[in-house]
Formats: C-alpha cells, sequence, structure tokens
C-alpha cells in the first residue's frame, strides 16, 4: 500500500539541543496515528517540523508522493496537511460561521475581478463555501452559535471549531496537538467519537498528539513512542502497552 505519509530520518536542531533526533513515521490512508512520550520528548517539534512551521535540520518528508520538508506552513496545507495547536488559535473576533469561510480561501478558486463582477463562478463557489462551513458546523455540534464570535465560545467549543475550520480545508492529512487538553470526561468522548467518524465516514487520516492514554489507547491504529527526541518504540496500542520500555519511559518521568 502506498503511504499517505512518510517520515525518515527526521531531525530538529536547537543550537546545542537536539529536539528530534532521528525519528521515522509511516501512515497510511483512513488511520489514525499516535506520538506518545514525556513532557518534552519533541512531539510539538516534530509537528511544526511536518507542518512546516520549523525547517528541519534533517531528514526527509514525503506526504502522497512529493518530499515537502522545508515547504511554507501555506504550501504545506495547500497540498491537503492541516493542524490544530496546543493552545487554540482562531480568529477571536470572527464569527464561528466566518471561521469556517476563512478557512476555505484557497479552495475558492475565483480572482479578484470574478468577486467584483459576481460571476456565476463565483457565486457557486461562494454557495459551496457556505454549505460545507454548515456541514462542519453540524458535524462539531455548534450550529446554534453560528453567528456568535468565537472568543464568546466556551473552551471544548472552541476546541471543537478549530477542528471544524481545519475540516472546512478539505484536508487529507489532520494533525491534531494534544486536542483533549483541558476538556472534561464528556467532551473527551465526544472528541474520541468525532476523531474515529474523521476516519471511517470523512476518510482523513489523523496524526495525534495526545497525554490522555486512555484516548490515544482507544483509537489509534498505531502509536510512535519518543522520548528525548529519539524513537523509543512503536506499534499498536497493545504492543505499545506492554513495552518494558515505554513503562519505564513514563514511570521515570514521574
Ligand atoms: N523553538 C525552540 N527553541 C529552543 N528549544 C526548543 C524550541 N521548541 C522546543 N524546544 C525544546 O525542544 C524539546 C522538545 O520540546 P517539544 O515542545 O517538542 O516537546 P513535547 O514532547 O511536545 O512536550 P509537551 O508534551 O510538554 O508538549 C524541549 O527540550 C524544548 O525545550
Amino acid at each position: 500500500m502506498t503511504a499517505l505519509l512518510t517520515v525518515s530520518d527526521l531531525t530538529m536542531r536547537f543550537g546545542g539541543l537536539v529536539a528530534v533526533d532521528q525519528v521515522a513515521l509511516r501512515m497510511e490512508e483512513r488511520q489514525i496515528v499516535s506520538v506518545i512520550g514525556p513532557n518534552g520528548a519533541g512531539k510539538t517539534t516534530i509537528f511544526n517540523c511536518l507542518s512546516g512551521f520549523y525547517r528541519p535540520s534533517g531528514g526527509s518528508v514525503n506526504f502522497k508522493g512529493q518530499n515537502i520538508q522545508g515547504l511554507p506552513g501555506h504550501q504545506i496545507a495547500r497540498l491537503g496537511m492541516v493542524r490544530t495547536f496546543q493552545h487554540v488559535r482562531l480568529f477571536k473576533e470572527m464569527t464561528v460561521l466566518e471561521n469556517l469561510l476563512v478557512a476555505q480561501h484557497f479552495h475558492l478558486n475565483t480572482g479578484f475581478l470574478s468577486g467584483l463582477l459576481k460571476t456565476p463562478a463565483f457565486r457557486r463557489a461562494e454557495r459551496e463555501g457556505l454549505a460545507l462551513a454548515h456541514y462542519w458546523l453540524e458535524k462539531v455540534n455548534l450550529t446554534e452559535f453560528a453567528n456568535r464570535t468565537a472568543d464568546n465560545l466556551a473552551y471544548g467549543q472552541q476546541r471543537r471549531l478549530e477542528i471544524a475550520r481545519c475540516m472546512a480545508a478539505r484536508p487529507s492529512l489532520l494533525m491534531l496537538d494534544e486536542p483533549a487538553a483541558g476538556l472534561n470526561p464528556n467532551e473527551t468522548h465526544e472528541l474520541n467519537r468525532l476523531i474515529c467518524d474523521l476516519r471511517d465516514n470523512e476518510g482523513v487520516s489523523i496524526l495525534l498528539i495526545e497525554h490522555d492514554m486512555k484516548l490515544v489507547m482507544d483509537i489509534s491504529d498505531y502509536i510512535y513512542v519518543v522520548n528525548q527526541g529519539r524513537p523509543l518504540a512503536e506499534g499498536t496500542p497493545e504492543q505499545v502497552r506492554n513495552n518494558p520500555d515505554v513503562i519505564k519511559a513514563y514511570l521515570g518521568e514521574t
């Protein structure tokens, strides 16, 4: 099977610190893959390298058959790899609906002139964009808040809006950085269902960084464990759960 994402020897140095040291990952289509590891293990740095926020010091990243290491973030997003952040990042003064419309800007294949003249192609693109925004609002249970500004949403709702906003950009790979952080058990349960729905019914692959081990073990098809920047273990949830090196890395931390 052709991989959706293949990462080899990924390395990121900050001065003398090697935050990510020769990490390898592989993802297929319609898979949930998690990257776990103790605090400071290098997980977010891996995300930053893959999504173009950092230029990796070494290694290669192949996404849908194309080498993307070193490309800027907006180009990587356009290719279909989008992400959320550890701390919610929304357009806080915009409404919930506007957040979802802005996310689609690079799919609205219309120029300045067609916008000015309101050509049929422009109106069709606008209609489709609106329909897609409403589709995702409903999926994440935010329809009734469509006209509320994003900063007036509860924290858990903001988290869901972030995921909806990513999905409105029509990605094939969604990267979620600690999506369960700060959520209550009900919200985490809903998140669990949403992520599985994205894989099963929307055909998206999800790369997940998460400290909530129950969530990770429940939904992951495959798990990579990193420790101090280096690969420590990988396998199915069952294999990782029973790996003595993984247990030691986590217990050592406490
Ligand atoms: N921009 C940066 N400049 C210098 N050092 C950095 C930078 N970003 C991360 N680091 C360092 O790289 C290491 C890995 O950090 P990273 O945030 O990737 O870990 P993490 O596994 O995501 O941790 P956590 O689970 O706590 O979020 C840490 O030692 C961190 O201090």
